[in-house]
């Protein structure tokens, strides 16, 4: 029977990456999708953004909406102080089997919390399912109509402080317009465009980072 990419992609991390090394794991993912089948990982030069944004917040509590198989979930929790929590949600059930065993073969499970099932449902139950009161930094890359909605669900359920970091992929492509007309007009946000590349790709996309002032 015919294998999957995101499975195609696991067998590359098993055979290129070795077991505890988050990098080396990063180094497998973005050499396969360079060399042999492209997939929707935020990928290397989006990815030194989503770095340099993570380090500068150093989040005691992150939520990633949109796991796929788990790259921009392993950049993430390999960046964490030591105790915080990366709550990732992913809604297509073989993404997130895939997923888990990436996040193992780094060695990053203890930091990692996968959720499956829609943001939508999940985001109101946050509070009383994983004990989170607000999030520090949370990373926008699944369905791209969802940003919008999420968002302002997220400001509904009060799970957002003063200063909390969203960092959204895809901005230009595939594009989020509505959420940028939003997000770009609303004075509860102070937002920065950082301008970048569609994932091993020439074409522009961007991410947009966007801080709540509460
Ligand atoms: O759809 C994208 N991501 C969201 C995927 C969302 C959902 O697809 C099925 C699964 O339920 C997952 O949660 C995407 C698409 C492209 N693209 O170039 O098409 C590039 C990206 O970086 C992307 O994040
Ligand atoms: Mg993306």
């Amino acid at each position: 029977t015919q294998s999957t990419r995101p499975q195609r992609l696991l067998g590359a991390v098993q055979k290129n990456a070795t077991r505890g090394q988050p990098h080396s794991v990063l180094k497998a993912i973005d050499q396969f999708c360079t060399h042999t089948e492209w997939a929707m990982n935020v990928g290397d030069e989006k990815g030194c953004i989503l770095d340099s944004v993570v380090s500068e917040v150093n989040p005691a509590t992150v939520l990633e909406l949109g796991t796929y198989c788990g790259y921009s979930t392993v950049r993430i929790a390999s960046l964490l102080p030591p105790h915080a929590k990366l709550i990732t949600l992913e809604f297509n059930p073989d993404f997130a089997a895939i997923a888990r065993q990436v996040i193992a073969w780094a060695g990053l499970e203890d930091k990692v919390q996968l959720v499956e099932g829609a943001s939508g449902d999940w985001i109101p139950k946050m509070k009383e399912q994983f004990g989170i009161t607000t999030f520090d930094f949370v990373f926008l890359d699944h369905w791209k109509d969802r940003y919008l909605p999420d968002t302002k669900l997220m400001e509904e359920c009060g799970l957002l402080r003063k200063g909390t970091v969203l960092l959204a992929d895809n901005v230009i492509c595939p594009g989020t317009p509505d959420y940028l007309e939003y997000i770009r007009n609303s004075p509860r946000y102070k937002s920065q465009y950082f301008k970048s590349h569609l994932e091993y790709t020439k074409v522009e996309d961007g991410l947009e980072k966007s801080v709540f002032q509460g």
